[in-house]
């Protein structure tokens, strides 16, 4: 169903400071990855590069464009703004169809059974300023149901969510995987990586381990994962490679 997402030597970077050095790999055509690590070791700009929205610096990010969903993190979205949850979902069309066209009745039907997928019925008038966080990320998982995207890309996306939540959108993640679509998430929770994904890539800016979540995640990884982020200093950040 998917295209295979391709890195090949690549670096990120902001200004002169590199988030991500170096990383060669592929996510095969409907796999379930997790991307986890410690703090700043470029999980997020690796997802957001994959997304299209960040350029590399260096080395080569072959991804299938246009058939690409992105969950960024909540943090990163602004629920002040007054819309409606039904608006939020039909966002999710647009990114299909293109903005500047009216949404047709169909697709209205198709984001208020997405609404109900996640377990929002009736909520299509609520404003999401009025929503907890839970229910907000529950609005954004049936925004990714509209997009009907192959490759879905998740940032955190069970962040300070209860547990109840976390199960209800895992249904939906698995179901992604099952449909082969090509998954990939940013998260820190070890023991739900590795119960549910089977391929993880262990990033500290580095890819200090990429394959099966249990060999990627065996204890001398992780320790070397910790050990370069101790090492690294957000002052000294170009590349001694590159500086070579
Ligand atoms: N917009 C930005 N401008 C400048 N530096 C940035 C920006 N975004 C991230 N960085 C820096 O790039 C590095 C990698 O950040 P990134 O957010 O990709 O890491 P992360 O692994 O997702 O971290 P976390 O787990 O804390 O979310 C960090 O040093 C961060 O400070």
């Amino acid at each position: 169903m998917s295209a295979e997402i391709r890195l090949s030597n690549l670096t990120l970077s902001h200004g002169r400071r590199a988030a991500v050095h170096h990383v060669s790999g592929q996510f095969a055509p409907g796999s379930l990855t997790a991307i986890v690590g410690p703090n700043g070791a470029g999980k997020s700009t690796l997802l957001r590069a994959i997304a299209g929205l960040h350029k590399p610096d260096a080395g080569d990010l072959a991804a299938p464009r246009g058939s690409i969903a992105l969950l960024p993190q909540v943090a990163a979205v602004d629920r002040a703004f007054p819309i409606r949850c039904l608006d939020v979902v039909q966002f999710g069309h647009w990114s299909r169809a293109g903005a500047f066209r009216a949404i047709r009745t169909a697709e209205r039907a198709m984001s208020l059974d997405a609404l109900a997928a996640v377990g929002l019925e009736g909520f299509a008038s609520r404003p999401v300023g009025s929503l907890s966080v839970g229910q907000f990320q529950r609005v954004l998982f049936a925004r990714l149901l509209v997009q009907d995207a192959p490759v879905i890309l998740l940032d955190e996306p069970f962040n300070a969510l209860d547990t109840r939540t976390i199960t209800d959108l895992l249904v939906l993640v698995r179901r992604w995987h099952g449909e082969g679509r090509t998954v990939i998430a940013v998260l820190h929770d070890m023991e739900l990586v590795k119960r549910e994904f089977p391929e993880t890539l262990l990033l500290a800016r580095e890819a200090i381990a990429w394959g099966p979540t249990a060999e990627a995640l065996c204890a001398e990884n992780r320790l070397r994962a910790r050990m370069m982020s101790e090492a690294w200093m957000d002052e000294a950040e170009v590349c001694a490679r590159d500086a070579a």
